[in-house]
Parts: structure tokens; C-alpha cells; sequence
């Protein structure tokens, strides 16, 4: 089966460990052989230029969870982690500083700078960095255009109103500024990759991960032509509510959603994602076994979305399939 999954930063890694278990493949690393095939199409708008380096935490989460290079605690970063760099640009007074860039982390950016420097897309620079992690499905930045997602906020010192990468928003003022608008800038001219558009034709199966409805699955959709391929796919759409209980399970998604003036509940965000058939993108809809929702036109499930372990999460991801394959008819 050709499973494509839309993914963000945390959440989406490791949804992807229960697809792959779910599949029969080892959640990490490669398998020998098989007869599925699971590409990620990850969201780039975190991705920031930091001290002269392209971060692309979204990709580094997957790559690192899959690869079994992440620090399981944070949920980004490598483990067995050295801050030597860190504390020298501190040393230096070289801001920003409240944005943590581990020695072995640094080496991965150092590797991608060198590489789109070179000229490479940002899709060959992911392929050679995961020819050493193998993290068993193929990783897809959704675009090789830039697209960085940035946040109006009131400044908390000066009060004035101003736009932040989505970066400092997140890790220096973890989310508490109210966010007044949440852009993803160069979107517009952005276009997915043909590798993205030839997987989301080709597949049986397109799931959105329980990721971040506004900054991680919001900026796929918001890259023209990316919503299109969805509809026009044979394969059944399927999302998972990353909303669980009327709150976020982890992150902030509570605070993005009420920057676009979505409530935070598994209905709302269902309805946000749309059904394929009027505007949207859905087939199916899980949430999770407390929750309800009628999304119109979309068939709804209620199945336990608590990603507790490989296990947990793989049965979400069977649920998953068979909604497609019913919702697909
Ligand atoms: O909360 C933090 N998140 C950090 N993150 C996480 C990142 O902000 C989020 O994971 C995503 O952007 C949202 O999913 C990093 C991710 C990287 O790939 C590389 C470095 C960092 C550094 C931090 C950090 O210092 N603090």
C-alpha cells in the first residue's frame, strides 16, 4: 500500500513511528524489503536561519525520531546532546540565544547550509542527510521555495505590535503573546514539489497526523496547488483531530487556533479541514473516543488518539486506513 502522510513538528514524528508499525515495518529504521510504501510530506514554515544555518526542525524531528537520533524528552534536538557551540556564541553576545542549537544538531545544519549554498533543493539536501539516518519512509519537504510562517504579536517589553518568526514566538515567548495574525510568508509563490504531487497521486491512502492544525497543517494547505491534489487524488483522505477533550494533547495548538478564529474542539477543526467534496480536503474524520463531531460530508469516527506508545499509535493508524478505504468507497 502507498500510504502518504501530512506531517508537522513533534506530533507528526511520531504518528509516523504508528504508520510504519502499523504497515508491519520497523518504527525505526529500514525495512529489508516490503511491499508499502510510506512518504512524509513535512511542513517547512518553521524552517530559520539561525547563526548563518538552515534549521528545519519539522524535518529534523521526523528524520531523528525514525532514525533513532532524537532526544525522546524534548521531542527535537539529537540525544546525548553537547552545548559547547551554544555557550561560545553566548560567550560572544551572538543572539539570538534563547534558541537551543546542540553540537551535533549544529552538524546536520552545517551539512544542509553547505548543500543549498551549492544549489541543491532543499528535497536532494533531505535525501542525502536521511542516507545516513534511513529513517524508513521517504521525507518530503513540501516545497523547495522558502516559506517561514511569522506571527503578529504585541512586543512584551514595548507593547507595540510586531511580526516574529514563528521561532521566537514559540521558544522565546513560548506562545504566550497573543497572536493577532499567523502568515505563512512566501507561501503565495511558493508550489509543492513534483516528488510531493507524484506520491499524493499515486497513493491508496493520504492521512493529516494529529499535528498542528494552523502552523504545521495549515501551511501544506496553504501552498497553491497543494489542496488540489488532494481533491483530485483516487486515494481516501483521512485526518486524525490532533484536539483531544476540547484541548491540544501537547503544543500550543490552542493558541494558533484562535489566531485564525477556529474554535479549539476535534469539530471545529474537522470543519476547518473541510469535506473533499465541498472545498475541502477531508474524506474522514477521527477523533478521539470522548469526543463527537458532525463534520458535514465527512464521515466521522471516535477511536482512543492518545499516541501513548508504538502500539497505541499504530491502531490509530489501522483505524485510519480502513476509514479511508470506506470513506473512498
Ligand atoms: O522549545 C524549544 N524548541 C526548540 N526546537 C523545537 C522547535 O521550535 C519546534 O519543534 C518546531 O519548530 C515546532 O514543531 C528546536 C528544533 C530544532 O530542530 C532545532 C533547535 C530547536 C531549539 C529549540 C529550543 O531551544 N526550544
Amino acid at each position: 500500500m502507498k500510504v502518504v502522510v501530512l506531517v508537522g513538528g513533534v506530533g507528526g514524528a511520531r504518528f509516523l513511528l504508528g504508520v510504519k508499525a502499523a504497515l508491519g515495518l520497523p518504527a525505526i529504521g529500514e525495512a529489508e524489503s516490503s511491499e508499502h510504501e510510506v512518504t512524509a510530506v513535512v511542513n517547512v514554515g518553521d524552517d530559520v536561519w539561525m547563526h548563518g544555518l538552515r534549521v528545519c526542525p519539522d524535518l529534523d524531528t521526523c528524520m531523528y525520531t525514525l532514525g533513532d537520533g532524537i532526544d525522546n524528552a524534548k521531542g527535537w534536538g539529537r540525544v546525548d546532546e553537547t552545548w559547547s557551540v551554544k555557550e561560545e556564541l553566548a560567550a560572544y553576545g551572538a543572539e539570538p540565544s534563547w534558541f537551543g542549537l546542540g553540537d551535533r544538531d549544529i552538524a546536520t545544519h552545517l551539512v544542509r547550509s553547505r548543500m543549498l549554498r551549492a544549489g541543491y533543493p532543499l528535497t536532494a539536501v533531505t535525501e542525502a542527510l536521511c542516507d545516513r539516518w534511513r529513517p524508513g519512509v521517504a521525507l518530503l519537504p513540501v516545497t523547495d521555495d522558502r516559506v517561514e510562517t511569522h506571527v503578529a504579536i504585541d512586543d512584551p517589553e514595548s507593547r507595540e505590535s510586531r511580526a516574529v518568526h514563528f521561532q521566537e514566538w514559540w521558544v522565546r515567548y513560548r506562545a504566550e503573546p497573543k497572536a493577532h495574525a499567523i502568515v505563512p510568508v512566501g507561501a503565495d509563490e511558493a508550489k509543492p514539489t513534483p516528488d510531493v504531487l507524484a506520491a499524493i497521486a499515486q497513493a491508496d491512502v493520504v492521512l493529516l497526523a494529529p499535528s498542528n492544525p494552523v502552523v504545521s497543517i495549515g501551511t501544506l494547505l496553504a501552498v497553491p496547488g497543494f489542496r488540489d491534489a488532494l481533491r483530485e487524488t483516487r486515494a481516501g483522505v483521512v485526518g486524525l483531530s490532533p484536539i483531544i477533550g476540547g484541548k491540544p494533547l501537547r503544543g500550543m495548538a490552542d493558541a494558533c487556533l484562535s489566531a485564525i478564529g477556529v474554535e479549539t474542539s476535534a469539530e471545529a477543526v474537522g470543519r476547518h479541514y473541510g469535506a473533499r467534496g465541498d472545498g475541502g480536503v477531508l474524506d474522514g474524520w477521527l477523533v478521539h473516543s470522548e469526543d463527537t463531531a458532525d463534520v458535514p460530508g465527512v464521515q466521522v469516527r471516535s477511536v482512543p488518539l492518545l499516541m501513548s506508545d508504538v502500539d497505541a499509535t499504530a491502531a490509530m493508524a489501522q483505524a485510519a486506513f480502513d476509514l479511508a478505504s470506506e470513506a473512498a468507497g
